[in-house]
């Protein structure tokens, strides 16, 4: 029997590195599917539409929310984000595991939905805030104002680490990784059927007749 797809779900405050992470894991296993959100904030230099983001007007994304077709969303630094849930079923029904980049309101919303016992839940903490700052202005994607509203938020955020299943410290990247990726394994092993572990077992309990004889 093959599995059903898992809910991968990294969030930390920003610029904690989980899109770093998120990028890793998918070069780690291709078969990942990483779930574009929509959002209404404008795009990074660099960030492509239906790529990184769908990037939507609000009028747009409060369509989607009417019509449903929303796993969760949330407000975020004053911007609308959201999963859209169609992808979603669909990577669960075919065994293909789907990976989120959310904040912890969204990890909640997903948690709490109907998929809530496919989700694996994944915090990643900053070693320090001076280090969760520099990583934020080495990005030099966003303004000093940016900066300083998101620093602000990440308190918040942070306050939700428990809620999680996991919660790794993004100190060295490396390592991280290999926690991450640790993590997807272990899970994955534990939802798996394997037959092939059936026959070893037979095959040992056979040995063990074989020395009683
Ligand atoms: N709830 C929810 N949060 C999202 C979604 N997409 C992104 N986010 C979160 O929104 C926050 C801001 O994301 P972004 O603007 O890309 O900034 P960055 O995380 O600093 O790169 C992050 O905490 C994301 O995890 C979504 O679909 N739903
Ligand atoms: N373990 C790490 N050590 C040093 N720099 C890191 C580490 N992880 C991520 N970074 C860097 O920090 C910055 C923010 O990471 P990013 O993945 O964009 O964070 P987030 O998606 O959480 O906002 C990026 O420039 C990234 O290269």
């Amino acid at each position: 029997m093959t599995r059903r797809g898992l809910l991968i779900i990294l969030s930390s405050p920003s610029g904690a590195g989980k899109s770093t992470l998120a990028k890793r894991l998918m070069a780690w296993d291709p078969s990942i599917r990483f779930s574009v959100s929509a959002t209404t904030r404008a795009p990074r230099p660099g960030e492509v539409d239906g790529r990184d983001y769908y990037f939507r007007t609000r009028a747009e994304f409060t369509a989607m929310i009417d019509a449903g077709e929303m796993l969760e969303h949330a407000e975020v630094f004053g911007n609308f984000y959201g999963s859209p849930k169609g992808p979603v079923e669909n990577a669960i029904a075919e065994g293909r595991d789907t990976l989120f980049d959310i904040d912890w309101q969204g990890g909640q919303q997903v948690r709490n939905s109907t998929l809530g016992k496919d989700v694996i839940s994944v915090f990643v903490l900053p070693p320090s805030i001076n280090e969760l700052e520099s990583r934020l202005r080495g990005r030099a994607q966003d303004s000093d104002e940016v900066i300083a509203g998101r620093m602000q938020k990440s308190r918040d955020e942070i306050s939700h680490w428990a809620e999680y299943d996991y919660v790794l410290v993004n100190d060295d990247l490396d390592q991280t990784e290999a926690a991450l990726c640790g993590i997807i394994q272990a899970e994955r092993q534990r939802r798996e059927r394997q037959p092939w572990l059936n026959d070893l077992v037979r095959t040992l309990n056979a040995e063990f007749e074989a020395r009683k004889a």
